[in-house]
C-alpha cells in the first residue's frame, strides 16, 4: 500500500506517524514542526530572551546535537547567539569519540566551540581518577554523583568563560525524572534540577523539555545529524509529557509566598558548593592518582562500544511504491 500524503503540505508522501497525534507528515514538514513547537516552549516559556548570549551544553550525543541544530536554525528569530560547551570529564576511551562529534558539529554550524576539562578545572581529577579513587565504596553509584554534579559545576565555569548569560541542556521528556523528583521532594514548592536553575548559577532551561524521545531521534535522522550515539531504545509516554506540562503550570501557579525550603532542597540548590564539598572527599582520601587502576567506569567490563543510531522503526511509513 503507498505511503499517504503529509497531512501538512500534501505534496510528499508521509514519512511517519507523530507518535503523539498519530498525524501522518513528510520529514521536512515533521522537522518544521518541530522547530516551531521549541520555539513556542522558548517564547512561551520566556526561556532565553533576546540578546541572551546561550551556552549551548554539548555532550556529542543525540539531544544535545538536535538542541544546538535546533536553537541555530531558530537563534535569528529569537535574537540569540550560540556558543557550544563541552565538557571533557576525562573518561577514557568513551568521551574522546563524544568530543570528536561535537568538534564536527562545530566546524559544520560554524558554531563556537569551548571544551572546559574536569583535569584543568577540578585539580587534576578526571572521571578516570575517581572511578580509582572511589573503588570499593558503592563504585558505580558513586561514580555518577560524582560525575553529574561535577559536570554541572564544569558547564556552568565553562558558560562563564565564554561570558554566557543562559545555559541551555538537552534532555527533552527525560524532564519527567526531574518533576517526579521534585514533586516526591517538596510538596510545598517547585525547585530543583528539573526546569528551575540554582541560586547564583547562571539561568539554566532545557528548550527540549516538551519533545519527546522519539520525536528527537527523528529529527536528528531527517536532518541527516552527525552524533555520537549510545542506546536510543527509550520509549515516550504521553503520561511522561503530560507530568512535564503539570509541572509547568505548577511553577507558573506559584506566586504565594514560599515556605522555606525542606532540608533536602537546600542541599539541592547548593550544587557549586557541593561539587567543593565532594572534592575536598577525594582529596583527603589522597591526591588525583593516588590509586592505580585500569582507566574506564565500568567495574563490569570494558568501556561501551557505541550504538548504530537509528530511528524508531515503528512510526516510520515505509518507503514502499
Ligand atoms: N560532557 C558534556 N559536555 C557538555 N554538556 C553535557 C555533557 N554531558 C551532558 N551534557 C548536557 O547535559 C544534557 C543531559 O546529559 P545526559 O548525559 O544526562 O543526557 P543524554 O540524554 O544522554 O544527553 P545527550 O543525548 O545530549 O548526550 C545533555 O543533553 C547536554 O546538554
Amino acid at each position: 500500500m503507498p505511503a499517504p500524503q503529509c497531512a501538512s503540505c500534501h505534496k510528499a508522501r508521509a514519512a511517519l506517524h507523530r507518535p503523539r497525534s498519530g498525524q501522518a507528515l513528510c520529514g521536512a514538514c515533521f522537522c518544521t514542526a518541530f522547530e516551531a513547537e521549541v520555539l513556542h516552549t522558548v517564547i512561551a516559556g520566556r526561556l532565553l530572551p533576546p540578546g541572551a548570549v546561550v551556552a549551548v551544553g554539548a555532550s556529542g550525543g543525540k539531544d544535545s546535537t538536535v538542541l544546538a541544530h535546533v536553537l541555530r536554525e531558530l537563534a535569528p528569530r529569537l535574537g540569540i547567539s550560540l556558543h557550544l560547551v563541552a565538557v571533557d570529564e576525562g573518561i577514557g576511551g568513551y568521551r574522546d569519540a563524544a568530543l570528536a562529534a561535537v568538534r564536527r558539529q562545530a566546524a559544520r554550524w560554524e558554531l563556537p566551540l569551548t571544551v572546559v576539562a574536569y583535569a584543568d578545572l577540578f585539580g587534576g581529577w578526571t572521571m578516570d581518577a575517581v572511578a580509582r579513587s572511589t573503588a570499593g565504596s558503592g563504585r558505580s553509584r558513586a561514580c555518577c554523583t560524582f560525575c553529574g554534579v561535577l559536570r554541572r559545576r564544569a558547564l556552568e565555569e565553562g558558560a562563564r568563560l565564554v561570558g554566557a548569560t543562559h545555559v541551555v541542556t538537552g534532555e527533552p521528556d527525560d524532564m519527567a525524572e526531574a518533576v517526579l523528583m521534585n514533586f516526591l521532594r517538596a510538596a510545598g514548592g517547585w525547585r530543583g534540577r528539573g526546569l528551575g536553575s540554582q541560586a547564583g548559577a547562571l539561568p539554566r532551561c532545557h528548550p527540549l523539555q516538551l519533545a519527546s524521545q522519539k520525536e528527537v531521534v527523528l529529527y536528528a535522522h531527517f536532518r541527516r545529524l552527525d552524533y555520537f550515539s549510545e542506546c536510543v531504545s527509550r520509549g515516550a509516554a504521553s503520561a511522561v509529557l503530560d507530568l512535564v506540562h503539570s509541572a509547568g503550570r505548577l511553577a507558573l501557579a506559584r506566586q504565594r509566598p514560599r515556605r522555606p525550603a525542606p532540608a533536602p532542597l537546600r542541599a539541592l540548590a547548593s550544587a557549586l558548593c557541593q561539587a567543593c564539598a565532594l572534592l575536598g572527599g577525594l582529596n583527603a582520601a589522597g591526591p588525583p592518582g593516588h590509586r592505580q587502576g585500569p582507566p574506564g567506569l565500568d567495574e563490569e567490563g570494558p568501556p561501551r562500544e557505541p550504538q548504530p543510531s537509528r530511528p524508531p522503526t515503528s512510526i516510520l511509513i515505509p518507503t514502499t511504491s
